[in-house]
């Protein structure tokens, strides 16, 4: 485990999701410095973890990896309060849609280490997915030690920094949109008469044990999708519903709507 600090600059939801991660990974208390705006929130972590909250300046100096954990169009003020505290050998790691390492790199003195991550929520629970990519002066060691970060709170994957708005339209709003569909299932079992908590317990286990064939079968699935269709039954009458309302049309478009959007973040909009 290593000994040297880590900042968590902006402790919102991804924030205290990274923290709690870190904490619940082993990490040492009084290895972790937060930065947050809100005092009332500060406090609450303060409580919460036991961490130390200090300003963003005193933080930054002291820790050597900063977790930049605040919204997009937050970021530029971000980087010019601590950029005077910053210098070689200082590892920045981004949670930021949209923003990228040529742009932090840019506010920042030159030699800063930069990386760009879009992790997810669940990471809450160690199930978190996260695409993680190097600026351009990031060491071996460096890379590592960003990847160690998300990797205490589910899988990493290394890639390249054009990827990153697809990643973020993917896995990092996705599970916003499988909450959706978890919603809208129930509202649909409420509809069909069933109790809500029945039918709440119907979506929520239908949805764990479907994500588990899927990862514990490795099947494709259209395969797995195939052997719950019978021929004329039920999944086929509500698949065709799906299909005359464009659901997987629809899907395409959201994801290329959040892909955009991750772009226009980039562009301070
Ligand atoms: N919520 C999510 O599912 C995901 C969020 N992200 C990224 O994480 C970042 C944060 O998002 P959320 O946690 O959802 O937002 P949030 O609004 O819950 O948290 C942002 C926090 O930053 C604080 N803050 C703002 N300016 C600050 C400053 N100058 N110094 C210190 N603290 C400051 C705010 O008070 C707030 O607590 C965003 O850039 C977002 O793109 C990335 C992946 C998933
Ligand atoms: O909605 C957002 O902008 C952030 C980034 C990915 C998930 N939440």
């Amino acid at each position: 485990m290593t000994s040297s600090q880590t900042a968590i600059l902006g402790a919102g939801v991804m924030g205290e999701t990274l923290l709690s991660g870190l904490v619940r990974a082993g990490r040492r208390v009084d290895h972790l410095l937060v930065g947050e705006k809100r005092a009332e929130r500060a406090a609450e972590l303060t409580d919460r973890y036991g961490v130390a909250v200090l300003d963003n300046v005193e933080a930054a100096r002291r820790a050597d990896t900063i977790a930049l954990v605040v919204k997009p169009q937050d970021m530029a003020d971000l980087l010019a309060e601590i950029a005077p505290v910053l210098g070689p050998g200082k590892l920045l790691v981004s949670l930021a849609a949209g923003i990228t390492t040529a742009f932090i790199e840019s506010c920042v003195p030159a030699g800063v280490a930069v990386v760009r991550v879009m992790p997810n929520t669940p990471a809450l629970v160690d199930e978190g997915m996260a695409g993680i990519s190097p600026g351009s002066s990031v060491t071996d060691d460096q890379l590592a030690e960003a990847e160690g970060l998300l990797a205490s709170v589910g899988r990493v994957v290394r890639i390249p920094e054009r990827q990153q708005d697809a990643v973020t339209a993917i896995s990092g709003s996705g599970p916003a949109y499988i909450f959706y569909v978890v919603e809208s299932m129930i509202e649909a079992g409420v509809h069909l008469g069933l109790p809500r908590t029945t039918a709440t317990e119907l979506v929520i286990q239908t949805l764990v044990g479907s994500a588990k064939m899927l990862r514990e079968t490795g099947t494709h699935p259209t395969v797995l999708r195939e052997q719950v269709t019978s021929p004329a039954g039920t999944t086929a009458a509500a698949l065709r519903e799906l299909e005359v309302h464009k659901v997987r049309a629809a899907f395409l478009a959201a994801m290329e709507s959040a892909r955009d959007r991750s772009r226009e973040l980039a562009e301070g909009s």
